[in-house]
């Protein structure tokens, strides 16, 4: 018998999405990137690994069409997982053989066997739901296609086209719809300005900076911020890059990738802007960064998410102070408070949190590796460097407090520590719990620094970064460089590690570790030290000594 007949998956649609020649795909460390125009075959195949999740964990998933801060011409996909939160890991095996088994056989073969493994029910009567989202890439409109029909091509599995989203929109709902609340994209954006405006309402009468100009990227995030402006109060935002005609095109010279990576301002940014608070979003709304734009130059004073994961480390802390130490409980032992960051982390930002008390954890690059990690805490905070990250509260932590609040009501309602247990309820709501959120995580921002009664200048100087710099290396294979301790040190190839450290040694407050990219074909490298030209000259070091074990294999550029 052929596997045809065994299986319900329809070879008819398969034929129709040939895989492109000689391209590999890989999950890599934010789902499969590349060219828009040759992704087809992969999000076709996306849809039928979506169906099966589905299936396997009897719940809702979602697939998104992205390739975030990338070029316009690129796109992505990626699955989320009923909890909201990335693809569970061990499946990234199964994702990757699927979208290149080279032919429609192979790939019935492939999916006959992990159906068996996984213990999958498949064929017998189950429903499968798979939420879908796209940005606003050209090319989404034709994968969305091809999405709904690898979905449409596993007997029992819907596709629901929830229309252009950004990322953390989309795995919200998947969380919601699975946990049984509202999940609509109004029920998103009325909690966002609700809780906004709650701990508005909580925070003391400081007089605020109020305007605040956002960088869209020219991207969903933008399109979205405007739509979100129309239900909020209390803040004065003007959105530039959103995407319209003539404004420019996605990520190009604008986006949060682009403002901190390259410390400029955005495109339609200019001297009216100088001194002014300013945000950047990223192509899929899920990441933020803040900057200055400074008098001199196209340059900015660059607010990034070490800087970020700051200001909500200081608030919360604050806030479970207030809770627990006024009647003389020591928090520490009530509840656990963390925060996360990867190596790439500013070394004057873990000073200063490891100054505030606060146990900090390292985790490898990657959402999904801090995400698990911030999860081992009630309350645990991670950001990457970049702009990516989110506050995480524990269930038993969020039934605690929500007792604790309702107790305090009827003993001592209006008090501080009454009010810190409503504040972090409402921070719980609003910040978004499956994945970073550019658009909650900036409503946090603007609701902390109300409270605070600091100015974006103030907020800057809590702390002053170490200069850096990062590079990244062309090598024969990437795959050569195997690191240990998240990514801080080189395992393979021996010795190379031993020259890094003596580098490093040679330099006051230096710091360089070299890693293999998840998604791109290069070793990075980054350095730190107390002045710019040594930072610089450290990296250019440890590339060379990359060049020397692993062979040189092109330009090097910056990151
Ligand atoms: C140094 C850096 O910014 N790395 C980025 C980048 O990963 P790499 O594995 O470094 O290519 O893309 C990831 C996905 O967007 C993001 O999570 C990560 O922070
Ligand atoms: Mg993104």
């Amino acid at each position: 018998m052929t596997h045809e007949k065994q299986h319900p998956i329809l070879l008819d649609y398969v034929r129709q999405y040939p895989l492109p020649h000689g391209v590999r795909f890989t999950y890599g460390t934010a789902g499969f990137r590349s060219e828009g125009s040759i992704l087809a075959s992969t999000v076709f195949r996306a849809g039928i690994l979506a169906a099966l999740r589905s299936l396997k964990t009897g719940s809702t998933v979602g697939l998104m069409l992205t390739a975030s801060h990338n070029p316009i011409s690129d796109n992505g996909v990626k699955i989320a997982d009923p909890d909201g939160g990335m693809m569970i890991q061990q499946w990234e095996p199964f994702a990757d053989a699927l979208v290149n088994a080279p032919d429609p056989d192979h790939l019935l073969q492939l999916v006959v066997q992990f159906v068996k493994e996984e213990n999958i029910p498949f064929g017998g009567g189950q429903s499968a739901n798979i939420l879908l989202g796209r940005d606003t890439r050209p090319s989404g409109d034709a994968l969305l296609e091809a999405a709904k029909q690898g979905i449409n091509s596993v007997v029992g599995a819907v596709a629901i086209d929830m229309g252009i989203l950004t990322t953390p929109q989309l795995h919200w709902m998947v969380r919601n719809i699975n946990k049984g609340t509202r999940s609509s994209e109004s029920d998103y954006m009325e909690q966002l300005a609700k809780s906004f405006r709650c701990l508005v309402d909580l925070a003391p009468d400081n007089t605020m900076e109020s305007k605040l100009v956002v960088d869209g990227a020219n991207g969903v995030g933008g399109e979205k911020l405007q739509q979100l402006k129309k239900i909020l109060s209390g803040l004065d935002i003007c959105v530039r890059n959103t995407g319209k005609e003539g404004e420019g095109l996605l990520n190009e010279g604008c986006g949060a990738d682009y403002v901190q990576k390259e410390k400029a301002i955005p495109s339609n940014f200019g001297l009216d802007d100088v001194g002014m608070k300013c945000a950047s979003l990223d192509g899929d709304g899920d990441r933020l960064v803040y900057f200055i734009p400074s008098a001199s130059s196209k340059n900015v004073d660059l607010i990034d998410g070490d800087k970020i994961l700051t200001l909500f480390a200081l608030f919360i802390k604050e806030q479970l102070d207030f809770l627990y130490n006024e009647q003389g409980l020591d928090n520490k032992e009530a509840v656990s408070l963390g925060v996360v960051q990867t190596a790439y982390a500013n070394g004057a930002s873990t000073a200063y949190l490891k100054q505030l008390g606060l146990e900090v954890v390292l985790a490898p690059t990657g959402v999904k590796y801090l995400h698990k990690e911030a999860a081992t805490f009630d309350v645990g905070i991670y950001f990457e460097a970049n702009g990516h990250g989110t506050i995480l509260f524990s269930e038993k932590f969020l039934s605690h407090l929500q007792a604790r609040s309702d107790e305090l009501s009827s003993t001592a309602s209006g008090s501080e520590s009454h009010k810190s247990g409503l504040r972090l309820l409402e921070v719980s709501r609003l910040i978004n719990q499956a994945v970073g959120d550019a658009l909650s995580g900036l409503l946090l921002v603007e609701a902390v620094l109300q409270y605070k009664g600091w100015s974006i200048k103030a907020w800057n100087e809590l702390y002053q970064d170490l200069p850096s710099r990062q590079l990244k290396a062309k090598v024969a294979d990437r795959n050569a460089v195997v690191t240990a301790n998240a990514e801080t040190k080189v395992v393979k190839p021996p010795g190379l590690q031993e020259l890094i450290d003596e580098e490093t040694a040679k330099y006051p407050c230096g710091r360089c570790f070299v890693r293999p990219s998840g998604t791109e074909d290069v070793v990075r490298v980054y350095a730190e030290a107390s002045t710019q030209e040594a930072a610089d000259s450290l990296a250019q070091s440890a590339v060379q000594l990359v060049d020397r074990f692993l062979g040189f294999a092109g330009s090097h550029q910056k990151a």
